[in-house]
């Protein structure tokens, strides 16, 4: 089984290769995708960097030249949802882009013709990190997860987003690779720890939190791996 592993910064997927320890380098298309074996898991990683249409090349390339047969996000996130803090490991059920906006023809916001407002992750990769976190007794948040080209750092735009998505946390790459897996029908699954609350001190939460809680997302899927 391949497996792919994704994160939109290099400080997302350090975690990851620095717990591999060995992989090969491969260069395509101004990135790196990192290829490594995990108890008879081939795995490919890479980091997209930044927004909706990097995770769209990337997504795209670590199925269709990289053979993916599973994709994994792990990543950050800014919470929307008051029940939701830094460091806590949310699993997407659904994710939707925000910034998608054609309401000027009547459709409802992060809606195109043939496309839908939310596309959903896997159950069964869902199911299978509930089992993973009962078991290692972490506590798994799940949640709508809201993608935009924008880094929300304002708490207008933030409730407008949870208001308008029912959306528990917003990031910018999440529901790129979600309607590139479900186009190219790839299990996929989107892990995201909150690193800040999207409001006025989202950057200098994301400053302080980025490192620790992409630590957390990683260990996340780590524990994952074991169980695939
Ligand atoms: C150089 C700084 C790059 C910020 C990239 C942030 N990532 C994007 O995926 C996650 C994220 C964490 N908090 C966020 C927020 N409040 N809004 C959007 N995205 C996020």
């Amino acid at each position: 089984m391949k497996i792919a592993i994704m994160g939109a910064m290099v400080e997302e997927i350090t975690p990851l290769l620095d717990f591999f320890g060995s992989y090969e380098t491969i260069a395509f298309a101004k990135n790196r995708y990192y290829t490594t074996t995990y108890k008879g898991l081939e795995l490919v990683i890479a980091y997209s960097k930044i927004g909706k249409v990097n995770a769209s090349l990337t997504a795209t390339t670590l199925i269709e030249k990289f053979g993916a047969e599973q994709l994994l996000f792990s990543g950050v996130a800014g919470a929307l949802n008051p029940n939701l803090h830094v460091g806590d490991v949310l699993v997407a059920t659904a994710l939707t882009q925000h910034d998608l906006d054609i309401t000027a023809f009547g459709h409802p916001h992060g809606y195109v013709p043939e496309g839908s407002v939310y596309v959903e992750t896997d159950a069964s990769l869902r199911a299978l990190a509930h089992k993973v976190a009962h078991a290692q007794n972490i506590s798994l948040q799940e949640g709508i997860i809201a993608t935009g080209d924008q880094f929300i750092c304002d708490g207008t735009k933030k409730e407008w987003i949870y208001k308008t998505f029912n959306a528990d946390a917003t990031e910018m790459e999440g529901a790129s690779v979600a309607v590139v897996c479900d186009a190219l029908k790839i299990p996929f699954c989107v892990f995201r720890a909150i690193s800040d609350a999207a409001d006025m001190d989202a950057g200098f939460s994301f400053d302080e939190f980025l490192v620790s809680s992409a630590k957390e997302s990683a260990q996340f899927i780590i524990a994952m791996l074991d169980e695939l």
